[in-house]
């Protein structure tokens, strides 16, 4: 079975993100590490160029600024423009008026191709009841249904990640199980998939199956990274080896998609 992963590694996508500072570096790193092209560009004076030029951008909201807000909408539309797809990360979306607002801004005006984010953070965004904690995933939300409902709501293909990962593309839905409990505890591992998710979205027209290949590989990923480390400091560093080291031939053996397309 071939593995968009390996698109990826040849063909070096160039992934723009406006994303929060704290995870910046982190991204950049693991970004590299799938063989894609991190940029990351944040003024509005030159984001309309930087997108245009890309081959996937990521807008993600976890240290927003007005300002920031402002170049995100610039860039989104000079991406629409170019036919380019979209990440968005509702970070943190629902603990603050001022995120929950500006996410819908961005949605009212740039045509989004998938939005990553946790479960709170898409009940949220959905305008659904759950409970959002500071810029982590709730407790007990059904998944499914969650994930069955905001699609409706939001008409954009979803990825809600957490112990399992639920993919929504046009109705059709992927469940998947890969991944590892150290995830939560290194800052970014949700930033980072989405920039991943990016990459992969950037190399096929085939969303459901980019939403597959980018969160089945980063779920095996960490799973290789936690049977080497079990320590939060070293898994981090040991995931981004083993970004880097994966192969298609152990995906196919490692992937666990309880419900696929
Ligand atoms: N309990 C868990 N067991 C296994 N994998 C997990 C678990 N929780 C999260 N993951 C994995 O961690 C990655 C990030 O998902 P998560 O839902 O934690 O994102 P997030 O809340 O947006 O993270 P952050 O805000 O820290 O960037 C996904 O690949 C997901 O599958
Ligand atoms: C910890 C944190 N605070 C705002 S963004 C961010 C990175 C993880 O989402
Ligand atoms: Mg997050």
């Amino acid at each position: 079975m071939s593995h968009l992963i390996e698109e990826v590694r040849k063909n070096q996508p160039l992934i723009h993100n406006i994303t929060n500072q704290v995870v910046m570096n982190f991204t950049a790193n693991g970004l590299y590490a799938i063989g894609a092209s991190p940029v990351m560009a944040n003024a509005k004076e030159e984001v309309g160029e930087m997108a245009a030029l890309a081959n996937a951008l990521v807008l993600n909201i976890g240290t927003l600024t007005d300002m920031q807000v402002d170049a995100m909408i610039v860039a989104g539309k000079a991406a629409n423009q170019a036919g380019t797809p979209v990440v968005f990360d509702p970070v943190g979306v629902g603990a603050t008026t001022f995120r929950t607002q500006s996410a819908q801004r961005i949605l009212e005006q740039v045509k989004v191709t998938c939005i990553r984010g946790n479960a709170g953070e898409i009940a949220s965004l959905a305008g659904l009841s759950a409970t959002v904690r500071g810029v982590d995933g709730a407790g007990d939300v059904d998944m499914e249904t969650l994930a069955a409902q905001a699609h409706q709501k939001l008409g954009v293909s979803l990825v809600i990640t957490g112990a399992q990962d639920i993919l929504i593309h046009r109705g059709e839905k992927v469940i998947l199980s890969n991944g590892h409990p150290l995830l939560t505890k290194v800052t970014g591992a949700g930033c980072l998939l989405s920039s991943v998710l990016a990459a992969f979205l950037a190399v096929t027209d085939d969303v459901l199956q980019a939403m597959t290949d980018a969160v089945s590989y980063y779920g095996i990923a960490a799973e290789n990274a936690a049977n080497e480390q079990q320590l939060p400091g070293s898994f981090q560093v040991s995931f981004i080896d083993q970004l880097y080291n994966l192969k298609s031939e152990e995906i196919n053996r490692k992937i666990r998609m309880i419900r696929g397309a």
